[in-house]
């Protein structure tokens, strides 16, 4: 697999936030506004079995959808998911230190705990804490069992079947997309996520923040992804979407996953579903705990749109890049708070 996370250089080592930094206040057309229509609910135990009514709901969901009765995914289940993630932030720092996303002093690596990149002396940094670890690559091996919290003891065993039931429901997805799409092989998508595609998940936590106005939790962002699956702490809400050039709050739906397009579907769809423009509110009162598995595609893919989504009368609206070369883009301009889809439109 090629890696990316030597171009991970870093000017400093980013300090956890003590203090919101002063330089950023949430303008007031910023503030969140009723959304005008709720986000599609999709049953997946009715989509699987060909339901034409949840097909509709999902074709309707261009950016972003709730899916409930996620086989696998019982709310006990999901309780023990959550449960695991809270514990993990609530460690000591030495202990959760231990995992760093540090490498050799110097650069970020993919897999480990901290923040995010930080590209200018002035960056406005994210109020959160988080964990990323890779959790399928194959062969297997490479994934990071190092950086693997073996506190408490049930993380990795409740991770490693996360990520095998998440994928099951993620696959449903993409085959129905790909009915959507009208591409002729229902599996599609599902075989673009070979033997080398990436999948990564990312513990978020957000702390309670005494100048919520001052500061995000997370930036807006479009996620680099095919779809992310987001499953969030029913007490706290934060996730908000960009509509139209207004910012809209996702509700929590409880026991339900949040699955939102990324670039990479954007990209493969020639611009039908939309990569979702998103970011996360603080709260003085509560923390946010989320859970996000991001499933993205073998790193030396040519991504580009999916020939059948390209006509006379539909050229290619993305101009074709290797997916490697995408992702540097894309921790860029991440850092730096522009969204890197911009910049491959045709
Ligand atoms: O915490 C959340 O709900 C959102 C996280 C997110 O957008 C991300 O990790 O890319
Ligand atoms: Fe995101």
């Amino acid at each position: 697999m090629a890696s990316y996370d030597q171009q991970f250089k870093v000017l400093e080592v980013p300090p956890i936030v003590q203090e919101p930094p002063s330089q950023y206040v949430l303008p007031e057309q910023d503030r969140p506004a009723e959304m005008p229509e709720p986000i599609p609910i999709i049953d997946l135990s009715r989509l699987s079995a060909g339901s034409a009514e949840e097909l509709d709901k999902l074709r309707s969901a261009l950016e972003i959808l709730a899916v409930g009765h996620v086989h696998g995914m019982e709310p006990s289940f999901l309780a023990q998911a959550m449960k695991v993630t809270r514990e993990f932030f609530n460690l000591p720092l030495e202990e959760k230190h231990k995992y760093s996303n540090i490498v050799d002093g110097e650069k970020l690596g993919m897999d480990g705990y901290g923040n995010d990149m930080v590209v200018k002396e002035n960056q406005v940094l994210d109020w959160n804490d988080r964990l990323n670890l890779l959790v399928e690559v194959e062969p297997e091996s490479l994934r990071t069992y190092r950086l693997w919290p073996t506190q408490p003891p049930s993380f990795r065993d409740i991770l490693s079947e996360y990520t095998v039931r998440c994928k099951a429901a993620a696959n449903l997805v993409f085959r129905n997309m790909a009915k959507i799409l009208n591409l002729q092989e229902e599996e599609h998508l599902v075989n673009m996520i070979g033997d080398n595609s990436i999948t990564q998940a990312i513990f978020n936590y957000y702390p309670q923040c005494p100048k919520p106005d001052h500061v995000l939790g997370l930036k807006a962002h479009t996620d680099g992804s095919i779809i992310t699956v987001n499953f969030a702490d029913a007490h706290a809400e934060g996730l908000q979407l960009l509509k139209n050039g207004v910012w809209y709050n996702v509700p929590i739906v409880p026991n339900a996953l949040v699955m939102n397009i990324g670039d990479i579907m954007e990209i493969l769809s020639n611009g039908f579903f939309k990569s979702l423009v998103h970011r996360v509110v603080t709260n003085a009162e509560k923390e946010r705990l989320s859970l996000v598995l991001v499933y993205s595609l073998d790193l030396e893919t040519e991504l580009e749109p999916v020939s059948e989504m390209v006509d006379d009368k539909r050229p290619a609206r993305y101009m074709k890049i290797k997916l490697n070369d995408y992702m540097e883009k894309y921790h860029d301009t991440y850092a730096t708070g522009t969204l890197a889809i911009e910049g491959v439109k045709i």
